[in-house]
């Protein structure tokens, strides 16, 4: 009775998934186990807190949608308003969970802890991985140390920053990695050590309130690369998007056709931000094109699909690329 009461939101991936074998881990079917199974499946839940589960989707997680990340945006917050809600796990597909947890660290209002888990391997697996993330991720949002610290990330015995955090291997179960900064700190038997925390605005810092909102602006990503052409970012003006997100080469650079496709869209309205393909370093204001010019947005060290969500929110404060700017050195 004296434990931390845990609520687990579940919404499929592979850590819901199920294989023909106890060696398939590939080719299996994501999203197939119910979160009462994921629970009973780790009867060690219970010693570290008082769990109940909730199915908010049963999805692949490369199916998720900006409305699928309202709904659950509010009802993360309003489970967290209630008194005897301590803490939340999510699980979650993993190809696009670090955008759910940075849409999450930007829009929710508590400072309870919030964990994001999923799995490499599928529940039917030999050595499956979900177990024991489950297990860690549990433990951590029990835990008083991981309150305040923003929306978390736990797999493969590691904790790190929805913000900073990315899927850097197709297959294997390290594939969670902070690449540009490092992890938070590790789980040890079920305990977090910490060893820094994130510098940037989030949950209870930020000035992003989606309780009224139904719909995201439309923002898309447009990729770069040797010989590319203007004809998606054309395609993207067209279809009337608010925003897009450029995933330049090297330093956010852009080529001739690319720039010239970009400056238009700009014209027309739409709010340009250059981010990287590269997955490391700063896309720096002023660098590899004039951002005062051009009036477009540099994305700081965001990886692109992370300055999409950044954008959408954005939009839905303002369309001054000042303040927009402002926002990408503050989240
Ligand atoms: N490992 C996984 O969870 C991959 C799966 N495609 C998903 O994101 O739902």
């Amino acid at each position: 009775a004296d434990k931390p009461n845990v609520m687990i939101l579940a919404t499929g991936g592979t850590i819901a998934g199920t294989g023909a074998t106890s060696t398939t881990t590939v080719g299996y079917t994501a999203a197939k186990v119910g979160v009462e199974r994921l629970i009973e499946a780790v009867p060690e839940l219970k010693n570290v807190a008082n769990v109940k589960g909730e199915q908010v989707f049963q999805i692949a997680s490369e199916n998720m949608t900006n409305d699928h990340w309202l709904k659950l945006s509010k009802r993360v917050n309003e489970l967290l308003a209630q008194r005897d809600v301590d803490g939340i796990v999510i699980t979650h597909g993993t190809d696009t969970l670090e955008e759910t947890a940075y849409f999450l660290n930007l829009t929710v209002k508590s400072k309870k802890p919030v964990v994001l888990v999923g799995a490499m391997r599928p529940s039917t697996a030999i050595s499956a991985d979900g177990p024991i993330n489950l297990y860690n991720a549990v433990a951590l949002a029990s835990s008083k140390d991981a309150a305040g610290r923003g929306v978390l990330v736990s797999l493969n015995d590691q904790i790190n920053a929805a913000r900073e955090v990315t899927k850097t291997n197709t297959m294997t179960t390290d594939t969670f990695r902070s690449t540009d900064l490092g992890a938070l700190g590790y789980m040890v038997s079920g305990k977090p050590v910490f060893y820094r925390g994130t510098a940037r605005k989030h949950t209870t810092d930020s000035e992003f309130d989606i309780s009224k909102l139904d719909k995201l602006p439309a923002v898309n990503v447009v990729y770069s690369y040797a010989n590319a052409t203007r004809t998606a970012i054309d395609a993207f003006v067209g279809a009337g998007d608010e925003g897009i997100v450029h995933a330049g080469t090297g330093n956010g650079s852009l080529s001739t056709p690319v720039k010239a496709a970009l400056t238009e869209a700009r014209k027309k309205g739409m709010i340009v931000v250059r981010s990287s393909r590269t997955g490391t370093g700063i896309t720096a204001r002023n660098g590899e094109a004039n951002d005062d010019e051009l009036d477009f947005v540099a994305a700081d060290n965001l990886s692109p699909q992370k300055a999409r969500i950044l954008l959408m929110l954005g939009l839905t404060k303002t369309h001054d690329t000042k303040a927009l700017q402002r926002m990408f050195m503050m989240y």
